[in-house]
């Protein structure tokens, strides 16, 4: 069986990378397999324990560090986040095409370890825009927002590290942006 794709969407919080997945995620053409991340944040209201994340302690996901089971993580903002490696080999060696939703630092550890991933950043029309989302979305209070776009800036600059830009100006059409994406390496 011919291997899945591995798929990084990523760029800064409040971009809208969330809002684009939900539109092409279930598309069964695309034949993908959504990686649920592990993370030491607080849930949010409406999240859902396994399907948003899987939510740990630090000291649970400092053990997943040390044992090796994370294919990248990072700190962001007072909290950790990975992606457990054993879950994407084994969807990828089902053919499934393994999608993660992850910021910059992790996303430059698979650059490192899978030089063949599809990596898509998406950029905000503008970076007031971007404030106006993250701060519209309500889910963060004041002090976080502001680190949240002071990172924001900082990961801009390493927007051509990554093979695809998408701007993100309209979901649906980046959404379609990426399922073309998606569909020209499946050929
Ligand atoms: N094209 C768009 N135009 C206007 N608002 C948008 C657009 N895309 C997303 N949004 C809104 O912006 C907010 C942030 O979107 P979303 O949560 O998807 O971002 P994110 O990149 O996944 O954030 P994080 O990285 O923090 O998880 C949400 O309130 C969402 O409804
Ligand atoms: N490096 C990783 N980043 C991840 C992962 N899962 C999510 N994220 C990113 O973290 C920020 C903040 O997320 P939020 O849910 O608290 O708003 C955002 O950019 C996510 O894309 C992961 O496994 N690794």
């Amino acid at each position: 069986m011919k291997k899945g794709l591995l798929i990084v969407l990523s760029g800064p919080s409040g971009v809208g990378k969330g809002t684009i997945l939900k539109e092409f995620v279930n598309d069964p053409e695309l034949n993908l397999a959504y990686s649920v991340s592990m993370t030491t944040r607080k849930m949010r209201p409406g999240e859902v324990e396994g399907v948003n994340y899987n939510f740990v302690d630090r000291p649970a996901f400092e053990q997943a560090i040390r044992d090796g089971e994370l294919l990248e993580y990072a700190e962001f903002v007072g909290n950790y986040y990975g992606t457990p490696l054993k879950n994407v080999e084994k969807l990828r060696a089902e053919g499934k095409n393994v999608l993660l939703e992850i910021e910059v630092q992790g996303c430059q550890q698979v650059m490192e370890k899978c030089p063949d991933a599809l990596t898509i950043f998406i950029i905000p029309p503008s970076m007031e825009e971007l404030e106006k989302r993250i701060r519209g979305r309500g889910t963060e209070p004041e002090e976080i927002v502001q680190q949240r776009l002071s990172k924001a800036n900082r990961e801009m600059e390493l927007v051509d590290q990554y093979k695809f830009i998408v701007c993100n100006e309209d979901p649906k059409l980046a959404a379609s942006i990426i399922s073309l994406i998606i569909k020209r390496h499946m050929e």
